[in-house]
């Protein structure tokens, strides 16, 4: 059981770190990012944003651990030196007391296998790296997961318009949804602004569909074919992070596809525990491409999934046929 304090210590750090995301924002020279071994890009604010928000949940939940993407052995040695010195330079500038030392242990902490049993806490720094470096969406996502559920979800979206249809006023939304008690969005000052829901669409010709930027994260032909398939005339909403997840739990699209782009990816838990109860909270419906609930208690992957179909609900089904009748 979350408790009060965790509840609000969870949304103040994700608020907190996105404020750090936000100040790197303006500051993405050569020097602020690099390539991982996997290829794939981390910024000194993903690596500041991992800090920001495990050093926050350690002093209230310390004996909870956490499945962090990031890892500070990419900040240790002679070779990251000036990358580090940026990491803890943003670090300090939000919360002052933190040394060299404890930002790379707090980010450390974020160590954890995952798995079946206990609490545990799970978050993406960044989610969308490519998209923060293109100063498109992105996302910092926090979620608890419990005996192998997801329980609780803080998902900060800080460049996404607070209302969709209307992007110049204002932006920065965070979405915080609790297993069995709906899902809200807050403002960046944390202030409520009430439940959200999913929309009403039951003819899947009217629905509205996303999918990531990134051609190395999800198949755009499957996708388009899915989209004939189902009468759907509207061009997808290309959308970076978990945003996406944002944009189906209030109701500004009805279908979120991620379709693999090849066999033998495993979808990490980061990438979706906090958009996935986002959704399920706001009356929608998520499984992999077979229809099969994502199972969040085997470690840090879905090992298990394939994919991810996200709707509003009533459509899931007629989507998840197509997108097996579209299979190339
Ligand atoms: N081949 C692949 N298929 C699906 N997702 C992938 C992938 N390679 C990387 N990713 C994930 O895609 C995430 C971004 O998703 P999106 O395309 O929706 O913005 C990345 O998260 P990070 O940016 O946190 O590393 C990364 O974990
Ligand atoms: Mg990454
Ligand atoms: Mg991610
Ligand atoms: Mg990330």
């Amino acid at each position: 059981m979350l408790t009060d304090s965790e509840r609000q210590a969870a949304i103040d750090a994700v608020i907190l770190a996105s404020k750090l995301c936000q100040n790197v924002r303006s500051k993405l020279d050569q020097g602020a990012s690099k390539e991982k071994e996997d290829r794939s890009p981390v910024t000194i604010a993903d690596f500041g944003a991992q800090a920001v928000v495990l050093n926050a949940l350690a002093k209230v939940s310390p004996d909870v651990p956490a499945v962090g993407e990031e890892d500070a052995s990419d900040l240790r040695g002679d070779a990251n030196a000036a990358l580090r010195e940026r990491v803890v330079s943003e670090v300090q500038a939000l919360v002052p007391e933190l040394t060299e030392s404890t930002v790379l242990e707090a980010i450390d902490r974020g160590n954890h296998s995952g798995g079946a049993s206990g609490r545990f806490w799970t978050l993406d720094p960044i989610d969308g790296t490519k998209g923060f470096l293109r100063n498109d969406q992105y996302a910092v996502a926090l979620a608890l997961i419990e005996d192998g559920e997801v329980t609780f979800g803080v998902l900060g979206c800080p460049h996404l318009p607070i209302d969709w249809k209307n992007p110049d006023a204002g932006r920065g939304c965070f979405m915080v949804a609790e297993k069995g008690k709906g899902c809200k969005q807050l403002d960046s000052e944390g202030k409520s602004l009430g439940k959200v829901q999913v929309d009403q669409v039951t003819d899947p010709t009217k629905a509205s569909f996303c999918e990531s930027v990134e051609s190395g994260h999800t198949k755009h032909g499957w996708a388009a074919a899915v989209a004939e398939k189902l009468g759907i005339t509207t061009e997808s909403v290309r959308m970076d992070s978990q945003c996406k997840y944002t944009a189906i739990a209030r109701g500004d699209a009805s279908i979120y596809l991620r379709l693999p782009t090849r066999p033998g990816y495993e979808e990490k838990i980061w990438d979706h525990a906090a958009g996935v109860l986002c959704v399920t909270e706001a009356g929608g419906n998520v499984t992999d491409i077979t229809g099969a609930a994502l199972d969040f208690s085997i470690g840090r992957t879905l090992k298990d999934n394939r994919g991810v179909i996200a709707t509003n609900g009533p459509i899931h089904d007629a989507v998840v046929t197509a997108v097996q009748a579209a299979q190339e």
